[in-house]
């Protein structure tokens, strides 16, 4: 069952914040923790897409280029189901009779497009043994940061983060559910060689679309035209989506996501942290960055 089919059964307002178990030192909702068994065995496919994520680094938007690219455009196929539902999220967990992230993805007829938060070593080993391709995208960690701090206020399924002050801290030091963000993107930044991956940054798909969507286009298979690529650059800017309601989570009932705390699709924007970030936390938040990221080849760029 959909998250959109709460409603029916009566399950709202039920929902309380959850409980935190790491698994292998990485923290998750104890949702997905006591059902890692199921998660790491997941079975991919050699046809499967996953797009991966670190939490809020532009999920969902992937998502609507993603489906809009194997729907050649046509807007109203993607508007047969909300994303969580078009693409299963394969560690996400939920009480029955919510049906689990593996659950809908083994419903689901090939070829599939997946998504997932998790880092490379939390992967179900059967995706890199299938030789899937991944679609990697990355977003800076100040705007990340600041993006999960709204989100975990609003979202019922994920932790409360506490103030700013505390959730900078519990930010830096990766006590956030799927790990420390420093982590996550220099294991995908790592690896993008050795597999099948297109490795793509939020800052560059918002200055350029059409230019990023292109590679995605090209690493999907398909030829599309000039027509329908330009479709696709409208229907997935950031205002579009905000007014979508199989993108902007709309249907998800309130006792779950609070949008008036703030909605999903919240600013949409490339240094957003700049309103959040004092003097002396991005002074520091820059030494620590220095130093965590030390050796890694990859850049972000900050602002546009
Ligand atoms: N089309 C488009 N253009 C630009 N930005 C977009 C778009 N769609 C979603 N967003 C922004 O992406 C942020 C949500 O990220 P995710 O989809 O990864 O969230 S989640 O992890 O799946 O919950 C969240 O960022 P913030 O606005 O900074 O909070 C969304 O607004």
């Amino acid at each position: 069952m959909s998250l959109d089919k709460m409603k029916d059964l009566h399950l709202e307002g039920k929902y309380i914040k959850p409980e935190t178990k790491e698994v292998n030192g990485i923290l998750m909702t104890k949702l997905i923790s006591d059902n890692w068994d199921k998660i790491w065995n997941f079975q991919a496919k050699p046809d499967d897409l996953l797009i991966a994520t670190y939490a809020k680094a532009g999920t969902t938007w992937t998502q609507e280029i993603v489906d809009m690219i194997q729907n050649d455009g046509d807007v109203q196929k993607c508007q047969r189901a909300n994303t969580f539902d078009r693409h299963p999220f394969i560690e996400w967990t939920l009480p029955p009779p919510l049906n689990s992230g593996v659950e809908k993805a083994n419903a689901m007829p090939s070829p599939r497009i997946l998504r997932t938060h998790l880092s490379t070593q939390l992967l179900p080993p059967s995706f890199w043994e299938n030789n899937c391709k991944f679609l990697y995208v990355a977003r800076n960690a100040k705007d990340c940061m600041v993006s999960y701090y709204h989100f975990q206020k609003m979202n019922q399924g994920l932790p409360e983060p506490g103030t700013w002050e505390e959730y900078f801290e519990t930010f830096i030091n990766g006590k956030v559910v799927w790990g420390s963000w420093f982590d996550h993107v220099k294991g995908w930044w790592e690896i993008k060689d050795r597999y099948q991956i297109l490795f793509l940054f939020y800052e560059d798909i918002k200055r350029d679309p059409k230019h990023e969507i292109q590679k995605v286009i090209k690493f999907m298979g398909k030829n599309l035209d000039e027509t329908v690529l330009n479709t696709i650059v409208q229907e997935t800017a950031f205002e579009k989506m905000k007014e979508n309601p199989m993108t902007n989570r709309s249907t998800v009932p309130k006792s779950m996501m609070d949008q008036s705390i703030s909605p999903f699709m919240r600013k949409g924007m490339v240094g957003d942290w700049k309103n959040h970030f004092t003097v002396s936390q991005n002074e520091r938040f820059d030494e620590i960055y220095k130093r965590k990221m030390e050796g890694t080849s990859i850049k972000f760029c900050l602002e546009l």
